[in-house]
């Protein structure tokens, strides 16, 4: 197989182009996350308030089902895309967690 030289300007312009579209994606992705835990933030308080659990298997159990086929419709891998849920819902239960303790000691003063 040839190599060419990398410094061709074809290649250059399309690396950065690339780039450039990543950091949009990046962007996007930290805008979608943040408004992800807004919603699952007031969910946080109303589970502190009527004292259901942090956690939710069945719904979790739900969503990754869901998900994974999309990421599969996607050519994404389906495991990659589990992965990257369980790491969000884990913050999500620690903050749902914190939420409930704060609520629970103003009570309790
Ligand atoms: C947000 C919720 O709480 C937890 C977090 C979930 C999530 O981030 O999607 C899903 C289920 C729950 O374990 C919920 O019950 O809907």
């Amino acid at each position: 197989m040839s190599s060419k030289n990398f410094q061709d300007s074809h290649d250059v312009d399309l690396l950065n182009e690339l780039r450039h579209s990543i950091d949009n994606i990046d962007a996007a992705l930290i805008y979608m996350l943040s408004e992800r835990f807004k919603c699952t933030r007031q969910i946080g308080f109303i589970k502190a308030q009527t004292n259901l659990p942090a956690t939710d298997n069945k719904r979790e159990s739900n969503q990754k089902q869901r998900l994974r086929a999309l990421a599969k419709d996607s050519s994404l891998n389906p495991d990659f895309a589990e992965q990257i849920f369980d790491l969000i819902v884990s913050e999500v239960v620690k903050n749902h967690k914190d939420i409930s303790r704060q609520l629970n000691n103003k009570q309790q003063k």
